[in-house]
């Protein structure tokens, strides 16, 4: 039968878990069938084999089925496709000979041609591409795996993002050069020359930045990146116009000094996958547990590339790899570690990754370039993690802001939900009174690319209208006006703190990441006295500079020197009153028109603004403290600070 890649088929985690050594990546092998699924194939629904509907509907469990099948059967594949196709974001690994019926798997080379035949069809009818993966043997014959990827239009292409983490010297820059600049590294830094960003990097040698790379496959799965001969840059628009899938790489800062970018990256970039880089030698160091750490809070899948194979004794490797595995084993962790060795073990895990408990563990040498097909392979399989929906509502998180000559402002970020086009006009804010302003796309690009429109899941930037450089800050939103957004100054959040020298208690402020949020929050109250290293607590936080746009369910990271603690925004407590808002902003506009800066019909007119509780506010939180220390200026009353509008659910923790 057409087996559809089960999803951990045979899969038992607690015997796999307990086990000593790397699980081989051949437990997750699709290939057996499932014995507990009469049709073999989970994407088969209503397959129970009990209702009796149809003889055709179970003989979707035998391996012949692909070979002739009648017009009703055609169409059940045919709809099964679909629906694995929407499952995996625009693509889904297929498998042709298997059965699950009893029989024995593998069809002889006039069957395997027939049901290959039968597949291509389906594809030509959902427009997708059939692209080889691998041939197998079985008793009855051969197996074959194919990737099927539907297209997106000759201008577009899938794109996945993949954060890389690790320590310092791991060769995060390093393997991001050799992939996508297709040129091995000498040992000594060549290859991560071509990436820094910034004078001090290309000095010292470190990350401090986001980076963005991209590495482009085509239909057959083969990497378009093709530096120029000259200065050895990348040409984007190339690269996307050949590419049907993109993998964005967001090259994050490996030294501790520069983990508030790091953890910027990984909430605000909005990763589908996290790929942790372990140098071979240096074994599980520095950053590479908080980084671990991180990604597993955010629920990102990890997969580990152990590097510089090519220098490390083979005692030195096995030692890694043992701490490694170690690692994640453990209870904080329980993942699932195994050793990617060859092209087999890179079908089975990545059809398996999405599962989130298995973390394929590669090792390669961006010297001699060992195993750097196996991780390519990997890539071009990851399909991106969410199905975004372009009847929602725009929104968009900025992450960053650029002033370019005879543009103006630009601002970059991922496109949440919904479509925008060119020319929509939309709700840029909050700024620190809590409004939002209209503001018109004056034009998209997509990875360098113009574009008339982008949709959920994609990053792009926008030029802006009308609008200073200096009033755009990163965490801000562009939102469809049908949202009606509102900014809130308050929210509470069920939180886990991961690690804390002393005892947390309100009044203690440190930074939030959320999304692309990036603000020093004050508790105000928790639902317990204090909080140690563990807990889990309901806490009530303040932002101490301007309110913010926020969704419940919304995941952030709090931390502070090394304390650290995750959670989920649970309730939004303090919006801005628009109603107050809406009358300071008229008189602003006001005076700014006498001064000639803005008509009101270029702010529009649903400007908000601050409401007295927050400006009172505002003057008296002081600033940051630094150093995990409570802030001890004037206590902050949360009783006095009734909620104005309440958003959501109101009430205090
Ligand atoms: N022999 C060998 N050297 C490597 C390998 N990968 C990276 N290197 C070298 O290791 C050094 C550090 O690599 P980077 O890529 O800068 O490390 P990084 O993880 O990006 O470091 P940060 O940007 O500071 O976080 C460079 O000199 C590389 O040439 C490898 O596989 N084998």
């Amino acid at each position: 039968m057409a087996t559809l890649t089960a999803t951990e088929p045979m899969l038992c985690p607690n015997t796999i878990a307990e086990a000593e050594s790397i699980v081989p990546a051949c437990m997750f092998a699709p290939d057996r069938g499932c014995e507990d699924d009469p049709c073999g194939a989970e994407g088969f629904e209503g397959c129970d084999g009990t209702n009796g509907e149809s003889a055709d509907h179970l003989d979707l469990s035998s391996k012949l089925v692909l070979v002739s099948p009648t017009a009703k059967q055609y169409d059940l594949l045919l709809q099964h496709l679909r629906e694995r196709i929407d499952e995996g974001c625009g693509e889904t690994i297929y498998v042709i000979g298997t059965a699950s019926d009893g029989g024995d798997s593998g069809l002889d080379d006039k069957d395997m041609e027939a049901s290959i035949a039968t597949v291509r069809s389906l594809c030509e009818q959902i427009d997708a591409d059939l692209i080889w993966l691998r041939e197998r043997t079985d008793t009855g014959g051969k197996i074959q795996d194919y990737l099927i990827r539907q297209r997106v239009g000759e201008q577009d292409f899938l794109e996945v993002r993949v954060a890389v983490v690790g320590n310092v010297d791991a060769g995060k820059s390093t393997l991001l050069g050799v992939l996508t600049h297709g040129e091995l590294d000498n040992g000594r830094g060549f290859a991560r020359q071509k990436l820094f960003r910034h004078k001090h990097e290309m000095e010292s040698g470190r990350t401090s930045s986001v980076g963005n790379d991209i590495l482009g496959f085509d239909q057959e799965g083969q990497v378009v990146n093709k530096p120029d001969n000259h200065g050895g840059g990348l040409d984007w628009t190339k690269i996307c116009e050949k590419s049907s899938k993109v993998i964005t790489f967001i090259d994050l800062a490996g030294h501790e000094k520069y983990l508030k970018t790091t953890v910027f990256g990984m909430t605000g970039h909005l990763p589908d996958f996290c790929m942790l880089m372990v140098g071979s030698n240096a074994g599980i160091v520095g950053m590479t547990k908080e980084h671990l750490g991180l990604a597993l809070a955010l629920n990102v899948p990890v997969f580990v590339v152990v590097t510089k194979i090519d220098m490390c004794p083979a005692n030195i490797l096995q030692e890694t790899l043992k701490l490694l595995q170690r690692l994640l084993k453990s209870p904080g962790c329980r993942k699932i570690p195994v050793l990617v060795q060859n092209k087999d073990d890179v079908i089975v895990t990545a059809s398996n990754f999405s599962s989130e408990r298995m973390c394929p563990i590669f090792q390669i040498s961006n010297v001699s370039g060992e195993n750097m097909d196996l991780l390519k392979m990997f890539l071009n399989l990851l399909s991106p993690r969410t199905n975004f929906n372009n009847d929602e509502p725009a929104e968009f998180q900025i992450d960053d802001t650029y002033s370019v000559p005879g543009v103006g402002t630009v601002v970059s970020g991922t496109t949440l939900r919904g479509v925008i086009r060119l020319n929509d006009t939309l709700l840029l804010g909050p700024d620190p009174l809590g409004t939002f302003i209209p503001i018109p796309v004056k034009s998209i690009h997509r990875k360098r690319m113009p574009v008339k429109e982008v949709h959920g899941g994609q990053t792009a930037s926008f030029a802006l209208k009308k609008i200073k450089r200096s009033s755009i800050r990163k965490g801000m939103v562009m939102l469809s006006p049908k949202l009606m957004p509102q900014a809130t100054w308050e929210f509470e959040a069920e939180i886990l703190v991961l690690h804390h020298p002393t005892t947390i208690s309100p009044r203690y402020q440190a930074m939030v990441h959320c999304g692309s949020i990036r603000q020093t929050a004050t508790i105000l109250g928790m639902n317990k006295d204090c909080l140690r290293t563990g807990d889990k607590a309901t806490v009530h936080f303040r932002f101490i500079k301007t309110p913010e746009y926020l969704h419940c369910e919304h995941k952030l990271v709090f931390r502070e020197g090394r304390t650290k603690a995750v959670g989920t925004v649970t309730k939004l407590l303090q919006a801005v009153n628009t109603q107050a808002a809406k009358a300071q902003q008229a008189k602003m506009l006001s005076s700014k028109k006498k001064d000639g800066a803005v008509s009101p019909e270029e702010a529009g007119s649903t400007l908000p603004s601050p409401n007295t509780a927050q400006l009172q506010l505002k003057s008296g939180s002081g600033g940051r403290r630094r150093g995990g220390q409570r802030h001890r200026g004037k206590g902050l009353n949360t009783t006095s600070m009734a909620p104005t509008v309440p958003t959501g659910a109101a009430g205090t923790a």
